[in-house]
């Protein structure tokens, strides 16, 4: 059976600091490894100890027998041997701490981005959600699996060892702690003013690297227009300002911190205890052979002070990965409907629509919309008047500020997402298909759809003669086997939504292609997509939705007009000078009565579906 993963979001685990309240889950289990680690570096002290009594005995002045030696002996080799068994079986159980933690907060960001508002989730980026499940969750893996055990190690056996050696001689011990001491004060003085160096450094490597990701996208038009150069300048600006920074921030610590590590070295510190040792068994403070476990411990308590800088550094990039994770865990998810509700048909009435991404400004103000069922609206309008955030909002990629959108009379927050999403298609321009065979891609429409809808599907799209002419047709790697074009991309995904089946779709009208077959082969697809549904069009090019049964323009966020393209015309507005503006446009109109143009509806479904 397998174990459920921890429970990272656990209510009462909110309000901790991130990284205690990301450990929540599993901190029982880091505990067991704390405890095993602790006393496995406790026994690793013991051969020390056993070795300082033997030298004892055989120092003591009378040779000692074999008995008395034998038990010391065996001593340390059991020490060893536990050592070794418990740091072994420590590091197992962290690990494996580890893997519940990697399992239990993956599960937990991907079942919370699935929850999260699709815009928001776009908006972030792909870069940002990998970072959180790939590279965040990755630093805290080093924290769990490796760095909490080396610190417990490095606090524990210096402890004991120290703890020991006050038993042999106090004023000694305290003196073997003298290294350690000034090692601690060097190493503060090192870090003096650490973390506004640190909160420097990493803007300046997303400086270099936003540099980076920009001249590397770019590259194509900066270099079509000339400006490899000076793209190339901001790059090497960013580097170059980022080794200035480095190099005088070491320049600033090197001294110190190089002397807070030399200080702990065992020379220096078998230097002072030497030196020590022999001021106080020349006075005859302390016998020759109480020298002896402070020469084989007394390196023992200083030497963790070399490892530390590098421990605290993984623990304050854990840190700072746990405050990103618990970031993204609580932004805030779509709500899901407590009463759901189910659209009664393919009516989309939008009413006193705002919107505002900011929560300051308004994107979409007092917007009174209807779509009537098997009729196409087109949005037009200038370039940022809310066009694609107007769809987004059926799509529900986002939730109104004010106002509600209804769908068959259900508020689309009433809609659980599976069932909105069985009422709502889209096509978008920027088509994302998935690393999968081209059958896949397209049955993620319909993910029960036998192979023979998939390709009448696809033969709808105007896209299998294409798919066949592949080497390995329907089973062919989309992104392995072949690089789809863009108007190809987009002709599989008409087939997706197509073989979907929603009665209502949103469509992102793609602005050009290059290759005016592949335009003509899309404007069939899309027609074909458009027959007997209801249709909102995001369009670019009003050539293309003069058939249209009625044309919003949006203004500012605003609808500033409304009707059919000849009232629009006749009303010599903002429309009639947006059509003028654009000039003769020979562009298929793709809102176009069916019975001029050779599209018909495919039966893709079995006879009685919702629609
Ligand atoms: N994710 C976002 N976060 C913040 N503001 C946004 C976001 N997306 C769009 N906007 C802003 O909302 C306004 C409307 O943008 P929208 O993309 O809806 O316009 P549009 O009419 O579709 O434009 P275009 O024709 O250029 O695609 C613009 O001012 C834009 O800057």
């Amino acid at each position: 059976m397998t174990e459920r993963p921890a429970p990272t979001t656990a209510p009462h685990a909110a309000g901790r600091p991130p990284l205690r309240r990301i450990l929540y889950g599993v901190r029982r289990r880091i505990a067991v490894a704390f405890v095993l680690q602790a006393a496995g570096s406790i026994a690793g002290v013991v051969p020390f100890i056993a070795v300082t009594l033997i030298a004892e005995r055989l120092t003591a002045g009378t040779a000692p027998s074999g008995g008395r030696l034998w038990p010391l002996a065996s001593l340390a080799c059991a020490g060893g041997l536990a050592a070794m068994v418990l740091g072994f079986t420590a590091g197992v159980v962290a690990h494996l701490a580890d893997n519940r933690l990697q399992l239990g907060l993956r599960l937990d960001l991907a079942r919370h981005i699935g929850r999260m508002p699709l815009g928001r989730v776009s908006a972030a980026g792909t870069g940002e959600l990998k970072s959180a499940i790939q590279d965040d969750v990755h630093a805290l893996h080093s924290l769990v699996a490796h760095t909490l055990l080396d610190a417990t190690a490095l606090l524990t056996a210096p402890l004991l060892a120290l703890a020991y050696l006050l038993t042999i001689d106090w004023r000694l011990a305290l003196l073997s702690v003298l290294p350690l001491a000034a090692g601690v004060y060097l190493f503060g003085r090192a870090m003096a003013g650490a973390k506004a160096n640190m909160a420097e450094y990493g803007a300046a490597q997303s400086r270099i690297s936003s540099a980076a990701v920009e001249f590397a996208n770019g590259i194509a038009v900066v270099k079509s227009f000339g400006r490899g150069r000076r793209a190339h300048a901001r790059f090497l600006a960013a580097t170059d300002g980022f080794s200035e920074f480095f190099t005088g921030w070491v320049r600033a610590t090197l001294i110190p911190s190089t002397a807070a590590l030399l200080v702990v070295t065992p020379v220096v510190v078998l230097l002072v205890l030497v030196t020590a040792g022999v001021v106080f068994t020349g006075a005859g403070w302390t016998p020759v052979v109480d020298l002896v476990p402070f020469v084989l411990l007394g390196p023992v308590v200083s030497a963790p002070m070399g490892l530390v800088g590098a421990r605290m550094q993984q623990i304050r990039t854990g840190q700072a990965a746990a405050a990103r994770i618990t970031a993204l865990l609580d932004a805030p998810v779509l709500p899901e409907p407590a009463v759901p509700a189910a659209p009664a048909d393919a009516r989309v009435s939008m009413r006193g629509v705002s919107f505002s991404y900011d929560g300051s400004t308004d994107v979409l103000k007092d917007i009174d919309m209807d779509l009537e069922p098997g009729t196409v609206t087109a949005l037009v309008g200038p370039s940022g008047s809310g066009k694609s955030t107007l769809a987004a909002l059926l799509l529900r990629f986002h939730d109104v500020t004010t106002g509600t959108v209804t769908i068959g009379d259900a508020d689309v927050r009433a809609i659980p997402a599976a069932d909105l999403y069985r009422h709502v298609g889209f096509v978008l321009q920027d088509v994302r298909l998935l690393r999968a065979t081209v059958a896949d891609n397209v049955r993620l429409g319909r993910p029960e759809a036998t192979d023979e809808e998939v390709k009448r599907a696809a033969r709808a799209a105007q896209i299998h003669d294409r798919i066949t002419a592949l080497p390995k047709g329907y089973a062919t790697v989309v992104g392995t086997d072949v690089v789809l074009s863009g108007g190809e991309a987009q002709r599989l995904s008409i087939a997706r939504a197509l073989l979907a089946d929603t009665p209502i779709v949103v469509l992102d009208e793609a602005t050009a292609f290059a290759d005016p077959r592949s335009e003509s082969l899309i404007q069939d697809a899309l027609s074909t997509l458009a027959f007997g549904r209801t249709l909102l069009v995001i369009a670019h090019r009003l050539a293309t939705v003069r058939s249209a049964d009625r044309i919003v323009v949006l203004d500012g966020g605003r609808i500033a007009e409304q009707g059919r393209h000849e009232e629009l015309l006749a009303a010599a507005g903002r429309y009639a000078r947006m059509w003028r503006s654009q000039g003769l446009d020979a562009s298929v109109d793709l809102t176009a009565p069916t019975a001029s143009r050779d599209t018909s509806r495919p039966d893709l479904t079995p006879k009685g579906t919702h629609r």
